[in-house]
Parts: C-alpha cells; structure tokens; sequence
C-alpha cells in the first residue's frame, strides 16, 4: 500500500494493541459476570454504579481493584464468576449496527484466509467491528487493517467497538487500523496495490471481484463470507469467470457443544444451525491462469447446452461440474 504505517503512537507499546489486560480490574474496563445458571451479563465498570439482578444488586466498587478470577454474591445471595470477557465473548454482546461475524466464523476467516502478522488486509464492510478486532489482533501492530463502511452509522459503531475492545488511549486508535467511509469498490484502486488479503462481508461481494483482483499480490488470498447458497453460487461463479483466481473452495463450519457429566456424555441439544458460507481463492501472477478441471456435464445442471428455464440470477455455467463422491483426500 502506498501510504506509511501510522505507528506514531510511541507512548504505547505494542503489546498494548492486544485487547488483552493484566491486573486489577479499573474503572471503564469491561467484566463479563457468569451467574450460577451460565447466563452472562457484561457491562463497563463505574465507580459508585450498581448491578441490578433477580438476585438483588452489587456494587461495581467491589469489584473495581480486585484481580479477574473471583466469585462475588449480590445482595439476595446470587452468586457470579467475575472475569474481563475475552474477545470471542466481547463481539457477541458489544453494541450492533449490522449483524457481526461469529466468533466460530471469525476464526475460520483467520485460519483460512491465512491472516499473519504484518499482513496487509482489507476488509468490507466494516459493519459492527467484530471481524476488525480479530483481523487487528492478528495482524498485530506493524500489520495493517484497511476497514471500508458504506453507511456512517455503522462505522461509527465499529470505531467505537474496537476503541473499547483494545481500550485505545483517549485519541488513540488501534496503530494498524485504518477506518474508510465509503464503497470498498471504489476505495481499493486507491490504496494502490499490495495487499495480502481481502475478506469480503457483504451483500453482493461478486460485485468486488474486479478491484480485488487489482488490488491483490500474486497469491494473495480473497476471502467472501456471505449468508445464502444464492450468494455462495454467484460469488464462486464470479471468481471462476474471472480467470485470475485459483479455483474458489467453498466452507462451512458446524460447532457442536457437548455434554459430559458422568455417563452422560452426549452432544449439546441446542447449536446455533446456520450463520454463513466462506469462500476462499488465490490470485494467479499476472497473466496466469489456473488449469481447468475435466469435468462432464451433470444431468439437469445449467450447463452450456441447456437451454430450459432457470431463476433470472443464476448464471449459466460455461463448464458443468462432475458429479463423483467425497475426494477425503483432497
Ligand atoms: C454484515 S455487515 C459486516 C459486519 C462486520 N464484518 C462485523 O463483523 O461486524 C455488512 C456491512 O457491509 C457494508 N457494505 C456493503 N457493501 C459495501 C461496500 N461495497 N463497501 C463498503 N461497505 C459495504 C454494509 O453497510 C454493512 O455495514
């Protein structure tokens, strides 16, 4: 990218830029209380403040100066685990503008699309922050984070979020982030090249693909996190179209919790179903192409030769995917 790091924050030293904090809890800090039921109340320490419950109240002020790690019991004798909630549990309960990425999600997002440290990424948008605050934690603080928001409502929400998740000096913002307003399509040409990594969450992130692609090193990974199997379709025939992009790999991951007590070991009734797909795919070198698959038509697919009908906003495949079983080894 063209412009300099903006490591101007000297006072600050870059462990800082973790999000993570040791000591006694202070005043302005976030606790996470887990009550004897598992259920999970967050909120900003304030001294003199009270924390009302069905099990009665506390007081902020006895926990203020403790160190994370203790139980405390509130005037009606409830009792409640006191720790700083950890950054999986912050983006589940921190104020939303538009819908985050889940933590299972996030994860994956950094594993697949390889994020290290140093890395330059752009993200869009930025929606709540939730996905910036693992890209940032990943990049670490000689990375860099390129983070566009269309709507300035919700990039306020995102500034806001990352600024309490790392507790950002007064002023201060995290030293690899950098906040853009506006549409990722049009920002992207002006950072002028070199980027790492792209991940995209939005609506329509086949719309993307041509200034991902100039903005992308050979390869550079772009990854689209999106909520239906129309989008899913749309985005890996984009990329495929597109020529300059290794065959896109589709994902899904499923979390299960589980139950063990005694005998009664057993998956966990409830799990959160569906919350989106991931697709990931290289850049070729300029000018390189990746090799095409043998593929035979499949019966009924919207292959070249068909010509029935089909829904208006899926496009015909110009080579139809084979149909075999599970490649395990692949
Ligand atoms: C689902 S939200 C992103 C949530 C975010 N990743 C998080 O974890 O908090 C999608 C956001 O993309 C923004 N958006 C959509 N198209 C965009 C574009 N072309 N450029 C920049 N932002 C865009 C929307 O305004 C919306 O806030």
């Amino acid at each position: 990218m063209s412009e300099p790091l903006p490591h101007d924050r000297a006072d600050v030293p870059a462990e800082a830029w973790s999000g993570v904090h040791r000591g006694p809890l202070r005043e302005g800090e976030w606790v996470r209380l887990t009550d004897q039921k598992g259920r999970k109340h967050n909120f900003e320490l304030v001294a003199g403040k009270r924390f009302f419950s069905n099990k009665g109240h506390l007081d902020h002020d006895e926990m203020i100066g403790r160190d994370e790690g203790f139980t405390v019991t509130s005037s009606a004798g409830g009792q409640y685990l006191v720790f700083r909630p950890l950054l999986n549990e912050f983006v589940v309960s921190m104020p939303r503008g538009a819908a985050v990425v889940y933590p299972k999600d996030a994860a994956q997002i950094v594993a697949l699309a390889d994020i290290y440290p140093g890395a330059r990424v752009v993200e869009a948008g930025a929606g709540s922050g939730a996905l910036t605050c693992s890209l940032l934690r990943a990049v670490g603080p000689w990375g860099r984070v390129t983070s566009f928001e269309l709507r300035e409502e919700f990039a306020e929400v995102a500034r806001r979020n990352v600024h309490q998740f790392f507790s950002a000096p007064e002023g201060a913002t995290h030293p690899a982030w950098d906040l853009r307003l506006g549409d990722l399509k049009e920002g992207l040409p002006r950072l002028g090249g070199q980027v790492d990594r792209v991940i995209l969450d939005m609506l329509d992130p086949w719309n993307c693909v041509d200034a991902v692609a100039d903005a992308l090193v050979p390869g550079g990974i772009v990854c689209a996190y999106v909520a239906t199997t129309t989008q899913l379709s749309r985005v890996v025939e984009t990329l495929r179209a597109h020529g300059g992009f290794t065959e896109p790999q589709p994902w899904e991951s499923l979390v299960r919790d589980w139950h063990v007590e005694g005998l009664a070991v057993r998956p966990g009734h409830k799990m959160i179903g569906h919350t989106a797909f991931l697709v990931t795919a290289r850049r070729m070198a300029p000018g390189e192409k990746p090799p095409r698959k043998t593929r035979r038509p499949a019966p009924g697919a919207y292959g070249p030769d068909y010509t029935g009908p089909r829904p208006a906003d899926v496009p015909a495949l110009d080579v139809v995917p084979e149909v075999t079983g599970p490649d395990l080894d692949a």
